[in-house]
């Protein structure tokens, strides 16, 4: 089954998305997701410059191989742009195999574990009444866990809060990025009184989850776990920025609330340490960024050892074609903790055609051959690329910190 066309198709409809087409002489074709928020161009030159040509006329069944090439083949390995670019290949190819086996990606990569899968919604607000209206919409769509976000007091722009209630949350809102200002002291004063409104209104069994992306010192994460342990957090996301995986050692000294890391990791080697050490309970690692199922599943599998969970990164700047493979790989992984689900708009779902289904709080992926997602290319032609970045961040003082 020989490739003999891949090409990238660039679309944006209210947000840019990057999909890898792969076509194969037996008629099959299959795609991947290559969106990498705000860094969407460089991977579409990664791939036309130095990777659809080299896989012209290779075996389109050979998706190990194709890996190898193009990981150690590299030389360069590692980073964002270029496991982005990989795992679009990789999916891709998967997507074909699935296809030629008539049978759904999960049964290909060994059948249910599960009937359907856990998601998380988001539930954000600029103060935290508006947040609980918020959870309590996701609760009445049916939602058993919802991550919770709201603005700090004091904090013009925080992160994760959609600019109006019910809205999605678009980080990347501005063609050069917007600079945010950020305070420790106030978030960390007020967060708690989040997680207390939403037991009290909601109860015990609602999951919670949040995000701190990536702002707090170790010892400040450590606190922060801590002061939330009486509200039974699901998970707290990104507490400290993780390139230091040692940092998690503090944080586990001080806190049993579970933690989770990883959307900006794209290789195993970004969380061993924290795995291994059981630092972490879940790995969000997803398989648009982190070299595709090929190598996900070998992150997936490591984490099994250390009854870490997987809890892949789902944000609406992950495209449809992503949420479908991960849903399938979902289904199938044994270690499943939980699946992140921001809806995407109505215009992208429609470039985007896919099999996949939300009922009472669960998705099912879908019994179409392959990842059940397929795109619509003279819909997505109408949507041209606009330039859009993620912010920064700074303290009050102007000092440069972490978005
Ligand atoms: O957990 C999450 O979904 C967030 O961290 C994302 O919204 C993240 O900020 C965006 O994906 C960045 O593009
Ligand atoms: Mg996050």
């Amino acid at each position: 089954m020989k490739i003999i066309e891949a090409r990238v198709i660039v679309t944006c409809p209210g947000r840019n998305l990057i999909t890898l087409k792969i076509v194969t002489d037996s008629g099959i074709y299959g795609i991947g997701d290559a969106t990498l928020n705000g860094r969407e161009m460089a991977v579409v030159a990664y791939l036309e410059e130095h990777v659809l040509p080299a896989l012209i006329g290779r075996d389109a069944q050979r998706i190990e191989d194709i890996w190898q090439y193009l990981y150690r083949g590299a030389y360069w390995r590692r980073g964002p742009v270029t496991m982005t670019a990989i795992a679009a290949v990789d999916v891709a190819l998967w997507d074909i195999k699935a296809k030629a086996a008539q049978m759904p990606l999960y049964q290909l990569l060994g059948g249910k574990s599960r009937e359907r899968v856990m998601v998380y919604g988001h539930a954000t607000g600029k103060d935290i009444e508006g947040c609980l209206d918020e959870v309590a919409r996701h609760v009445e769509l049916g939602y058993k866990a919802v991550r919770v976000q709201c603005g700090i007091p004091g904090i013009a722009t925080t992160y994760g809060v959609a600019k109006r209630s019910g809205e999605r949350y678009e980080p990347a809102d501005s063609d050069l990025p917007a600079e945010h200002v950020w305070d420790t002291a106030k978030y960390l004063n007020h967060v708690p009184k989040l997680f207390a409104a939403v037991r009290e209104r909601f109860g015990d069994d609602l999951h919670i989850l949040h995000d701190v992306h990536h702002r707090l010192t170790p010892i400040e994460a450590g606190r922060l776990g801590k002061a939330v342990e009486p509200f039974n957090l699901f998970w707290l996301e990104d507490c400290t920025p993780a390139e230091n995986q040692q940092a998690f050692r503090l944080i586990r000294q001080h806190t049993t609330t579970p933690l989770a890391v990883g959307e900006v990791f794209n290789s195993i080697h970004d969380c061993r340490e924290l795995i291994q050490e059981q630092l972490i309970d879940y790995i969000r690692a997803t398989l648009v960024h982190a070299g595709g199922i090929t190598h996900v599943r070998r992150i997936a599998d490591f984490a099994a050892l250390y009854q870490v969970r997987t809890g892949f990164h789902g944000a609406t700047d992950l495209s449809p074609v992503c949420m479908g493979a991960a849903l399938h790989f979902d289904t199938w992984v044994p270690n499943f903790g939980i699946q992140e689900h921001m809806p995407h708009d109505e215009c992208i779902d429609e470039v985007f055609p896919h099999a996949y289904r939300f009922d009472d709080g669960h998705f099912t992926p879908g019994e179409t051959p392959g990842h059940g997602v397929d795109i619509d290319e003279n819909l997505a032609a109408k949507y041209p690329y606009k330039r859009a970045s993620l912010p920064v961040n700074r303290l009050e003082d102007g000092t440069l910190w972490h978005w």
